[in-house]
């Protein structure tokens, strides 16, 4: 009876898909042989559909065994399935050990429930105190490369990491400057982290939880996790104890002027609602570390790649700096007059997004454009594809040309997508 149930799924799904573009299918394995390989071999396959999605105008079915996962690069479909669903697949869930049930990783009923209490952490005056910390982390940062300055070839990355890190740690969680908590260790626990957990993505074989728990990784994953969990637990007690020293703990600090991390204000928020656990608020913390890093690093990387490769860009973007800031610190009112440096950032989010390509679960059938998403389905948001597409950004797309955003041609920005949109977009994105 199951067997026969699973069939007419399958069957239904199967003719529901057919007139998609698709590779071909090998029987139990569907398309999953395309996914064999390096990390290199993935890109390749990705953008090999991304080609084959833009050619037909439709998304693109990939067959993972059984399960369909459909590719979605134009923006109506996008905007649709984003604000549609709000579950996402079951690879999120390799990231459990460290970031819980914080918001990234959450099951769609506790999303909805946290998502409006941090969502007003990173808004207006609870960022406004950020700009001295991006200016401090700049000056660093710039010190740091100056050293390599007729050095030769270098790996900016890793310094490009560590400062977007020691800066999520102190506007996330107030690490000063002076506690050195953002060590070596809990650096490379950081990335050994990550790196453990998109190495289980890729390896069909520690999918099974049960089999994952009885390898060597494993442990090696709670050791990580155990280093970064201990950084936010000290820095968590330490407040609770600052906290009831200086005024008890129904105390609410109305002081706007005085900087707050992230981390306090969770723990204000908590002085009203009691299911802000200790335990959530270290996933959330976790939560934002990571978001706030790696992204950054990666877009600092691209963006200086092409402003590197670039010199009229360079120049254009001194200019209007020194025009705007001179030699004194930039402050947030300096922002709004940037606008071709803002422009060089989007044109680099728009061609080199961190995230590639996000995910969402069909909890429920949905119509979009050339077909019906049927429940079970993996939707896959292509925001790499999507900031390429010739048909949305016209036959120069893949030109890095940062004047397409300057008036008076500025271009639709839900063809934008390098902070994904509609329910569980980016919140960083201030
Ligand atoms: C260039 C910088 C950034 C980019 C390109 C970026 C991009 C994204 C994208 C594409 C998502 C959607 C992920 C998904 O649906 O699976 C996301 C989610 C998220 N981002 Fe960012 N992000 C950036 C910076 C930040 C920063 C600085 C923070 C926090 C300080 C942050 C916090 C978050 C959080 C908490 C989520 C999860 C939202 C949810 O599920 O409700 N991001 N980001």
């Amino acid at each position: 009876m199951i067997c026969l149930c699973a069939f007419t799924w399958h069957w239904r799904v199967r003719k529901n898909y057919a007139h998609l573009p698709s590779y071909t299918n090998l029987p139990l394995l569907g398309n999953a042989y395309k996914l064999y390989g390096n990390s290199r071999k993935l890109f390749l396959t990705f953008e090999d559909v991304t080609k084959k999605c833009e050619t037909a105008n439709k998304p693109f079915v990939f067959w993972a065994g059984p399960t369909p996962i459909l590719l979605l690069s134009d923006p109506d479909d996008i905007r649709l399935v984003a604000n549609a669903f709000i579950e996402k697949p079951y690879y999120y869930k390799f990231a459990n050990a460290w970031l819980g049930n914080g918001l990234f990783t959450a099951p769609g009923w506790i999303w909805k429930k946290n998502i409006k209490k941090m969502a007003s952490t990173f808004i207006g005056p609870a960022v406004d105190h950020y700009q001295v910390f991006f200016n401090d982390q700049a000056h660093k940062l710039v010190q740091k490369l100056a050293r390599e300055v007729d050095g030769g070839f270098f790996d900016p990355m890793p310094y490009l990491c560590f400062s977007a890190l020691e800066t999520i740690c102190q506007v996330g969680l107030g690490v000063s400057k002076s506690n050195n908590l953002v060590s070596e260790e809990y650096y490379k626990a950081f990335h050994r982290t990550l790196d453990l957990i998109v190495n289980r993505g890729t390896n069909i074989l520690l999918h099974p939880e049960w089999l994952y728990r009885l390898t060597p990784v494993y442990k090696e994953l709670l050791k990580c996790v155990d280093v970064l969990h201990n950084v936010s637990k000290t820095i968590l007690n330490n407040k609770k104890k600052e906290r009831a020293l200086r005024n008890g703990d129904h105390h609410i600090d109305n002081d706007k002027d005085s900087f707050k991390s992230f981390l306090d204000h969770l723990l204000e928020l908590r002085q009203h609602d009691l299911s802000l656990t200790d335990e959530q608020i270290l996933w959330e913390t976790a939560t934002i570390i990571l978001a706030g890093q790696e992204t950054v690093a990666t877009s600092l990387f691209y963006t200086l790649l092409v402003i590197g490769s670039r010199k009229d860009v360079q120049e254009k973007m001194y200019e209007e700096i020194m025009r705007t800031v001179g030699d004194g610190p930039l402050k947030k009112k300096d922002l709004v007059q940037l606008s071709y440096c803002e422009a060089v950032i989007n044109e680099s989010l728009r061609l080199y997004p961190p995230a590639v390509a996000v995910l969402r679960m069909a909890d429920h059938d949905l119509k979009i454009s050339s077909c019906t998403i049927t429940k079970g389905t993996t939707a896959i948001i292509n925001i790499w594809g999507a900031g390429r597409s010739k048909r949305l950004w016209g036959d120069d797309a893949a030109a890095f040309r940062p004047e397409r955003w300057l008036p008076p041609n500025i271009p639709s920005i839900s063809s934008h997508l390098p902070f994904s949109l509609g329910k569980r977009a980016c919140i960083g994105i201030v």
